[in-house]
């Protein structure tokens, strides 16, 4: 998950070729019924089911309002996706998901999504990405952080934060990515735009207030071109899943969740 353009179906491909090389058996699922191309075909397609061009164009609905209906569609056809993902057994499963973040955030889709896949046996990790361009500009690294941590709250799910494109970010020192990297809160504080009226300031320490409150947000970094990263993020990701499997029945209060460092 994560929004648009953060690198979700980068990622998806990396980790299928990671998993492909490492012989584990994989998949690809996409969830996006606006996708246009993938450097890699998708196992499964909901635009096999349903594409948003086609409700676009049949029901005069615009992109947002008919993603809407894709994601209701398919939640009413969900034999399709037992169908299509029924056989697979200690598979892995990876889903590129749309890049609309009001549907982790407060829309019910998502959610009842996942809660099927259990239902089938699946045991699910969110991974929600953000590209390191958020880590220019402070108050839009606060929410990007916010929608992840929404996302997290929402799904219920094991849940990792990634940031991708960390390539881009060389030239940061290693101390201030530390920081990003690890949600210091202290970040937005430092933001001189944070002080400028006594409201505005009060806001955004409440706003530190919440994410020290959940104490549970960092980001892992990804560069795609580094194996050992990619390896590093996929390590996670097992670990949430097999924390999951762990929690039985899964409280909401323990997520998995955790700092990372930066490498
Ligand atoms: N430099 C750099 N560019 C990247 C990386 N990952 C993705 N990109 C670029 O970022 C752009 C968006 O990447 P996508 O993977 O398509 O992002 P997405 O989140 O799937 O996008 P939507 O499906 O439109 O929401 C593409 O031009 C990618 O080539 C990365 O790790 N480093």
């Amino acid at each position: 998950m994560g929004p648009a353009g953060s690198g979700k179906s980068t990622y998806c491909a990396t980790m299928l070729q990671h998993c492909e090389a490492a012989k584990r058996t994989v998949h690809l699922m996409n969830l996006d019924p606006a996708a246009e191309k993938f450097e890699y075909s998708p196992a499964v397609d909901i635009r096999d089911l349903i594409s948003l061009e086609d409700v676009m164009e049949e029901l005069h609905l615009g992109p947002n309002g008919g993603l809407i209906y894709c994601m209701e569609y398919l939640l009413e056809n969900l034999d399709w996706l037992d169908e299509a993902v029924g056989d697979y057994e200690n598979d892995y499963l990876i889903i590129d998901c749309p890049g609309q973040i009001e549907l982790y955030t407060h829309f019910p889709y998502m959610r009842s999504l996942c809660d099927h896949l259990r239902r089938l046996g699946y045991a699910i990790c969110g991974v929600y990405v953000l590209e390191s361009q958020f880590m220019v500009d402070k108050s839009k690294y606060f929410s990007g952080t916010l929608s992840a941590m929404s996302a997290m709250v929402q799904l219920e799910i094991p849940h990792i934060n990634v940031m991708s494109k960390m390539d881009l970010m060389a030239e940061m020192p290693e101390t201030e990515l530390e920081r990003y990297l690890n949600a210091d809160p202290s970040l937005l504080l430092e933001d001189p735009s944070s002080r400028s009226s006594a409201k505005f300031s009060r806001l955004n320490e409440a706003i530190v207030q919440l994410v020290e409150d959940y104490n549970m947000v960092g980001f892992i970094p990804l560069n795609i071109r580094d194996e050992d990263s990619v390896e590093y993020v996929l390590s996670h990701v097992d670990n949430a899943i097999q924390f999951g499997e762990d929690q039985e029945p899964r409280e909401p209060a323990r997520l998995y969740t955790g700092r990372f460092a930066a490498r």
